[in-house]
């Protein structure tokens, strides 16, 4: 008898598994990614005023990839990065990188974190290198803090100098260097002890096309040679239409998402594509583009209509009306000017 019970207990769950399938089955599926940003806030207090930098950004990026962050003037790129490169503290949400909860983490943690995990390449070309020291001491300075023997170093240093293409510039200080030189040699120190993610915040900002094409072609080698994810903000047109996946901070949340991809057609001729995408959070919530938006008159309520294959988004009659007297105004002033 007592074996029948005993035999009962083991297949029946108790009530602390119970519990535990209950809390399994509440939690919020996570993202997956290298890099997985859900709901992250950053408030700062300057002077009594709160500037809400990061207003519940989500950003998920997979391992390997190479992705550009835009976005104007203030909508929190820069933010967005200090906080993923370790450098600032989010006020509230999850960020996680390569396994490090940024929230969390300690002091120490940190540290190690922003010397082992990731890199970073500033906009300054001045910032990234010190001036006293050669190129290949700059790449070998982060493998001295690591513990890497003086030999490996050099090697080292040696072999990301010249995949970056600045092989001969090796003996010369950064004042030698011109600026496109500088910026590869940076990307060559933020890769000296082989970070998971580069982070790179405007690389191409102070120099000039051809140069911002050679930056560029450097950070694409790194993640293709070195497989390290990049992510990089910047303003210039030329690179960010030259990665995969483009996506655009608008007042401080991720708004829409452009996807490149290249198609063969039948008779076998390429053709790349460019899709756009608007991010949806867990809740539902999407930010549609303000030119979209602006150019039907829609403000604060939309019609929605739920079809087979898509939900189709419709202008409300304050926004018909309002589209109307403005088109009407437009074929005035045409007629007028006719
Ligand atoms: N340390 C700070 N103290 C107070 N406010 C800040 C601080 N850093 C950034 N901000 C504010 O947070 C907002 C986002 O700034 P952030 O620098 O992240 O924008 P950005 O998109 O990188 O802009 P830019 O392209 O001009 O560099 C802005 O309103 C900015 O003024």
């Amino acid at each position: 008898m007592s074996v029948n019970h005993a035999a009962d207990r083991a297949g029946a769950p108790d009530l602390g598994e119970l519990r535990r399938r209950a809390a399994e089955a509440a939690r919020p599926e996570r993202e997956e990614g290298l890099i997985v940003c859900e709901n992250l806030v950053r408030i700062y207090q300057t002077e009594g005023v709160e500037v809400q930098a990061l207003q519940g950004l989500d950003l998920a990026v997979a391992r390997g990839e190479m992705v550009a962050v835009i976005g104007a003037s203030g909508s929190g790129k820069s933010t967005l990065l200090g906080i993923l490169s370790g450098q600032d503290v989010p006020t509230a949400g999850s960020a996680e990188v390569a396994g490090h909860d940024l929230l969390t983490m300690k002091r120490r943690d940190r540290l190690a974190y922003r010397r082992g995990t990731v890199g970073f390449v500033w906009q300054q070309t001045s910032r990234n290198l010190l001036p006293y020291l050669t190129a290949a001491e700059n790449v070998m300075l982060p493998m001295t803090y690591a513990g890497v023997k003086r030999s490996e170093r050099r090697n080292r240093a040696g072999e990301l100098l010249d995949l970056m293409g600045v092989g001969y510039c090796a003996d010369r200080g950064p004042g030698e260097l011109s600026g496109g030189e500088q910026q590869r040699v940076a990307i060559a120190v933020a890769n000296a002890n082989r970070p998971r993610v580069l982070f790179a915040d405007e690389p191409t900002g102070e120099l000039d096309t051809a140069t911002s094409e050679e930056i560029f072609a450097a950070l694409r080698q790194a993640n293709e040679e070195l497989g390290v994810t990049v992510v990089v903000v910047t303003h210039d047109a030329l690179v960010s239409e030259q990665v995969q996946r483009t996506v655009r901070i608008r007042n401080g949340r991720t708004s829409t998402e452009v996807l490149r991809r290249i198609t063969t057609d039948d008779d076998g001729a390429q053709e790349l594509t460019a899709e756009e995408y608007a991010v949806l959070d867990r809740n539902g919530r999407l930010q549609l583009p303000s030119e979209f938006t602006e150019r039907l008159h829609m403000r604060k309520r939309v019609r929605l209509a739920l079809e087979t294959d898509h939900i189709g988004v419709w202008p409300d009659a304050a926004a018909q009306r309002a589209k109307a007297d403005a088109d009407e105004v437009q074929a005035e002033t045409e007629g007028d000017d006719a």
